[in-house]
């Protein structure tokens, strides 16, 4: 069973290592020839992940089209390049490729999610053969081999369970669902809400301050992905609350650490500038999101305070003080109120679960880009 990896970034680097190391030859497609030159011949990354040498089975290349021609086929190329990155080879996908994004971004302009975007570009017959990873899941520490859950979502769960078995070992443990849209937005929201926290983090307001970002962050993320036709279940999963938690508490994290030099007074420009390469989804798709939630009228304040700090030149603090004053209101938002079926609504007391049955997962492709 081969594999490749297209993006040779942290993460594609990471998940091209794990492959390898279970015994799969391995592909890892990285656009810096320089750079595919060095993997080979000293067996490390050093541009995006230094200090972890790569396994025996891993081949790095230029050549695109060989690196499609496998049976699993990993795409881990940050949101805004991957239409660049795809579009000239999209008839070079070979019937049985099972494609899977493990981006997390949502695009500018079109305001499309991954899955929009490669239904997009790609021709119909591939469509069927997607899936989408997403979870807890730092580069750093899936190369290191230390111990990682993630969620494989495919709208065809027998590809998801395809994808699962061919990731899973004993120290990256896959689970799967066809809540495609639920695990994208979740992995592409968590980005805005790290920099939020890292934000209150640089501002040095406090652990409360953190743990309420992130509970209502994640009130916010289960908003704006239910509107869009995921199940609010899917929020309490690696691909919600677990990569949510990770994202806004670790130290690696690129977008929490662009929040906390912005709390402590930097400029996001100089930032962004001084990252080497690497790439912090949350601040493009803080726009999207931002935009998003105006469009289907959702309530996300703290994704609406995000834009403005990033985009509008809005000061960290008074963001802050403008959010803690904001009209008092029912802490399940109505939109999830509606959803869970009024149980939610009576004083929080309602069953949930009764109307929102164990394993259901919605068919949401019909309502994943909103009108
Ligand atoms: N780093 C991590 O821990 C994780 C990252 N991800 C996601 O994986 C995706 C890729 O992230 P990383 O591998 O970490 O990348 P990265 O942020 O380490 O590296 C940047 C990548 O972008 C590419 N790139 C830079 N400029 C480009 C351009 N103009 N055109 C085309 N490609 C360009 C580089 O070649 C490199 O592959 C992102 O969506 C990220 O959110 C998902 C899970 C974990
Ligand atoms: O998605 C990630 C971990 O799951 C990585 O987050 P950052 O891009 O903020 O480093």
């Amino acid at each position: 069973m081969s594999c490749a990896v297209i993006g040779g970034g942290a993460f594609g680097t990471a998940m091209a290592y794990h492959l390898a190391r279970k015994g799969l030859p391995t592909t890892l497609w990285a656009r810096e020839a320089a750079l595919v030159e060095r993997i080979n011949s000293t067996r490390e990354n050093r541009a995006y992940l230094p200090g972890v040498k790569a396994p025996e089975g891993l081949v790095a290349t230029t050549d695109l089209a060989k690196a499609l021609n496998n049976k699993f086929v990993f795409l881990v190329v940050p949101t805004p390049y991957i239409e660049a990155t795809l579009g000239p080879y999209v008839d070079k996908i070979p019937p049985g490729t099972v494609l899977v994004s493990c981006s997390k971004g949502i695009l500018n302009g079109t305001m499309e999610t991954v899955e929009q975007l490669l239904r997009r570009v790609l021709p119909e017959e591939v469509h069927a053969r997607l899936a989408f990873l997403s979870g807890p899941s730092f580069a750093k520490e899936v190369a290191q081999g230390l111990p990682t859950m993630v969620t494989v979502a495919s709208r065809d769960e027998a590809v998801a369970q395809e994808v699962q078995e061919v990731l899973s070992s004993q120290l990256f443990r896959c689970y799967r669902t066809t809540d495609v849209t639920g695990v994208e937005m979740g992995g592409a929201l968590k980005n805005v809400l790290a920099i939020a926290c890292g934000i209150s983090d640089g501002l040095n307001l406090g652990s409360n301050a953190r743990a309420a970002l992130i509970t209502r962050g994640l009130a916010e993320v289960t908003t704006m992905a239910t509107a869009m036709g995921a199940h609010p279940l899917t929020m309490l999963g690696l691909g919600g609350i677990g990569d949510l938690v990770l994202t806004c508490t670790g130290d690696l994290s690129r977008n929490r650490t662009v929040g906390l030099r912005i709390g402590r007074g930097e400029k996001l420009d100089a930032i962004t500038h001084s990252m080497g390469g690497a790439h912090a989804e949350g601040v493009l798709t803080a726009r999207s999101a931002y935009q998003l939630a105006r469009r289907m009228g959702l309530d996300c304040a703290t994704i609406e305070g995000i834009y403005r700090v990033l985009y509008e030149g809005a000061d960290p603090m008074e963001t802050v003080k403008e959010n803690m004053s904001r009209e008092l209101k029912h802490e399940v938002p109505e939109v999830l109120q509606q959803r869970l079926g009024g149980g939610a609504a009576k004083a929080n007391g309602g069953s949930a679960a009764a109307a929102a049955p164990a394993g259901h997962a919605p068919a949401a492709g019909d309502r994943a880009r909103p009108s």
